[in-house]
C-alpha cells in the first residue's frame, strides 16, 4: 500500500530545532505546508519579521525562510487552529532538566511535553500522526499515548512516532540538508508502521531511503540519548588526556591527530576543549543517569556521570589555571574573553563554558572585557544573573564590560582568554593586540585555535604550550619520586 500522502505538517514549538527543521521540511517539500507555533510572541514575531531578523542565528537559515514564508511555511501563535489542521505534527518543545521535585538536577522535566499532548487531544477532532521531536527519556511516547487515547474524540485516532533530531547548531541548515540518518521509531503495528511510511514519505523528499532508518520507538527514544552521550564521551575523554598533555609535553593536538587516525575512531570530535557546553549534553547525559539509576543500574549511572563530572573539572581546571599563571591571584587585574557563545557560528548561550569562566574571574573580583561577534548583549546580562545570584546586576556591571571587538577587549588587559573558537579569532591583528596588552601578556587558548608558535614570536605567553615546558620536569620528578623511601 502506497504511503499516505502528508500535506498539512504542524510543528509545536519555534525554537533552535523546531524552527530550522520545519523551515527545511517547507523547502524541500513545496507541495507541503508547514505551520510553525509557539506560545512565545516575540519569537514569532522575529520569525515573521520583515526585515527577517530572526530568533535564532544559524548560517543558511535566513536564505531558506526568505525562499518559503508565506508561500508554504507560515509561523504563528494559534496553536489550536495548527492542530485542528494538521495531519502530522512535530513536538518540538523543550525538555530541559528538572529544578524541582523528585529528579531534580537529572531528569528531565516533561511538563512542556505533556502540556502540547494534552492540547492535541483536547483540540484534534481528526486522526493525526504526533512526532516526538523534542529529546525525551526512553517510553515517553506511551505516556504520550495514554494522555491521547483517554481524550481522544471518536473517529479520532492518533499514532505516535519518534524522530529525534540530530543536528548541530552553526551547521543546523547543512545538517538537515544532508543528514547522516533520519531516524523514525514507531510501535511495529500495522498502523504503527503506516505512520513511520508516512513521515519516511516526507523525508525522502529530499534524503536518500538507505539513510532513513525504522527502528522501534524505545530504541529511537535511547539513540538519541546513547548518541549525544558518546560524542560527549568523546570530548570528556580527550580533555582528560589534555591534562595528561599539560603535565607531560605532550601535545594533545598531535595525540588526537594519532589516535583519530584509526579507522575505527575516527578523526571527528576530538578536539579538547575548555569544557563542552549547549543545551543538550550535559542535560541529555545526566538524562541518561536518571534513567539508569530508575532501571537499579547504579555503575551504568555512574560511568555517564563521570563524562559530565571530567567536563566540570575540565572548567575548573582551566579557570584555575588562568589564576596560578598570573602569580596566584587576579584580583584587581583585566582579562579579555574572546567568545561567549557554547561554541562557534551561534549566537546560543546556554550552557556555554564561557559563563562559567567569567564567574570563576568576577569571584576572584577580576575585571572582565566580553567580546562575541553574535551574542547580544542583552542576553550577556542575563547569563551572568543567572550565574552569579550573589551579585547585584549593578555590581556585575561594574567588573565587566562588553565589547564591540576582539582589539578593543584585548586593550590594557593582562591575559586573553579564548573561550569560544570564532574562525574571526584565529585572524585577530595579534601584533597590534600585544602592542596594547601589559606585559607579560598572556594568551588563555580554551579551543586550541590560534597558532601558538606565532603569539610566542610575538611575545605572548601561550597556555598551553608555554606550560608544557614549565611544568615537565617538576612533573617528572613527582613521577619519579613514587615508591622511594621518604627519608
Ligand atoms: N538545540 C539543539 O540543537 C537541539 C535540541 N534538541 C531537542 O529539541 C527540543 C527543543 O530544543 P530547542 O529547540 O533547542 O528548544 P527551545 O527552547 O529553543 O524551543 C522550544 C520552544 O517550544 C516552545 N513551547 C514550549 N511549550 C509549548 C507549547 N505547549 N506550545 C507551543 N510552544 C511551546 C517554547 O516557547 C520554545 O520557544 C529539546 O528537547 C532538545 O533537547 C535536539 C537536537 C538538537
Ligand atoms: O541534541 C543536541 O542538542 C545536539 O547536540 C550536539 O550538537 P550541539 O550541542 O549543537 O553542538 P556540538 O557541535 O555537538 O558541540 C557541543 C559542544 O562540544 C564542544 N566540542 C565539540 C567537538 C569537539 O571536538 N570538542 C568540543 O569541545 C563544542 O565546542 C560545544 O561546546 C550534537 O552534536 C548534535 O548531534 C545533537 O543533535
Amino acid at each position: 500500500m502506497a504511503p499516505l500522502k502528508i500535506t498539512k505538517i504542524l510543528c509545536i514549538g519555534a525554537g533552535y530545532v523546531g524552527g530550522p527543521t520545519c523551515a527545511v521540511i517547507a523547502l524541500k517539500c513545496p507541495h507541503i505546508t508547514v505551520t510553525i507555533v509557539d506560545l512565545n510572541q516575540a519569537r514569532i514575531d522575529a520569525w515573521n519579521s520583515p526585515d527577517f531578523n530572526l530568533p535564532i542565528y544559524e548560517p543558511g537559515l535566513e536564505d531558506v525562510v526568505r525562499q518559503c514564508r508565506g508561500r508554504n511555511l507560515f509561523f504563528s501563535t494559534d496553536v489550536d487552529k495548527g492542530i485542528r489542521e494538521a495531519e502530522l505534527i512535530f513536538v518540538s518543545v523543550n525538555t530541559p532538566t528538572k529544578k524541582s521535585g523528585v529528579g531534580a538536577g537529572f531528569a528531565a522535566d516533561l511538563n512542556y511535553v505533556e502540556l502540547a499532548t494534552r492540547q492535541i487531544a483536547a483540540v484534534a477532532t481528526t486522526s493525526k500522526i504526533v512526532v516526538e521531536k523534542s529529546t525525551v527519556p526512553c517510553r515517553t511516547a506511551e505516556s504520550m499515548r495514554t494522555i491521547l487515547e483517554a481524550n481522544s474524540k471518536p473517529n479520532c485516532r492518533f499514532d505516535i512516532l519518534s524522530n529525534p533530531e540530530f543536528l548541530a547548531e552553526g551547521t543546523a541548515i547543512a545538517d538537515l540538508f544532508q543528514p547522516d540518518r533520519v531516524l523514525i521509531g514507531s510501535l511495529q503495528t500495522r498502523e504503527g508502521k503506516d505512520a513511520c511510511a508516512a513521515l519516511a514519505n516526507v523525508y525522502s523528499n529530499w534524503v536518500p531511503e538507505n539513510k532513513i532508518l525504522t527502528v522501534g520507538l524505545w530504541s529511537s527514544e535511547l539513540s538519541k540519548l546513547a548518541a549525544n552521550a558518546m560524542l560527549a564521551q568523546r570530548i570528556s575523554s580527550v580533555n582528560a588526556l589534555s591534562a595528561i598533555c599539560e603535565a607531560t609535553g605532550a601535545n594533545i593536538d598531535e595525540v588526537a591527530h594519532a589516535v583519530g587516525y584509526d579507522s575505527r575512531v575516527g578523526p571527528k570530535f576530538l578536539k579538547a576543549s575548555v569544557g563542552f557546553g549547549g543545551s543538550c549534553f550535559q542535560k541529555d547525559i545526566l538524562n541518561l543517569v536518571y534513567l539508569s539509576e530508575s532501571l537499579h543500574l547504579p555503575e551504568v549511572a555512574a560511568y555517564w556521570r563521570q563524562v559530565v563530572e571530567m567536563n566540570e573539572y575540565q572548567k575548573r581546571r582551566f579557570s584555575k589555571r588562568v589564576v596560578d599563571t598570573l602569580f596566584n591571584t587576579i584580583t584587581g587585574k583585566h582579562i579579555a574573553v574572546l567568545g561567549f557563545a557554547f561554541k562557534a557560528d551561534t549566537g546560543d548561550t546556554r550552557e556555554s563554558a564561557s559563563i562559567t569562566l567569567i564567574r570563576d574571574f568576577l569571584s576572584e573580583r577580576a575585571f572582565v572585557n566580553i567580546y562575541d561577534p553574535k551574542v547580544i548583549e542583552s542576553q550577556i546580562w542575563l547569563d551572568l544573573s543567572e550565574a552569579c545570584p550573589n551579585m547585584s546586576l549593578e555590581s556585575i556591571k561594574k567588573q565587566v564590560k562588553i565589547c564591540n571587538s576582539a582589539v578593543e577587549a584585548a586593550l590594557n588587559t593582562e591575559a586573553i582568554v579564548i573561550a569560544t573558537e570564532w574562525k574571526e579569532f584565529k585572524a585577530v591583528a595579534w601584533t597590534e593586540v600585544y602592542e596594547h596588552m601589559k606585559k607579560p601578556a598572556f594568551v588563555f587558548d580554551g579551543r586550541l585555535l590560534v597558532d601558538a608558535d606565532e603569539l610566542t614570536k610575538i611575545g605572548f605567553k601561550v597556555y598551553p604550550s608555554f606550560f608544557f615546558f614549565g611544568s615537565v620536569h617538576s612533573q617528572f620528578d613527582k613521577v619519579a619520586t613514587i615508591g622511594r623511601p621518604t627519608a
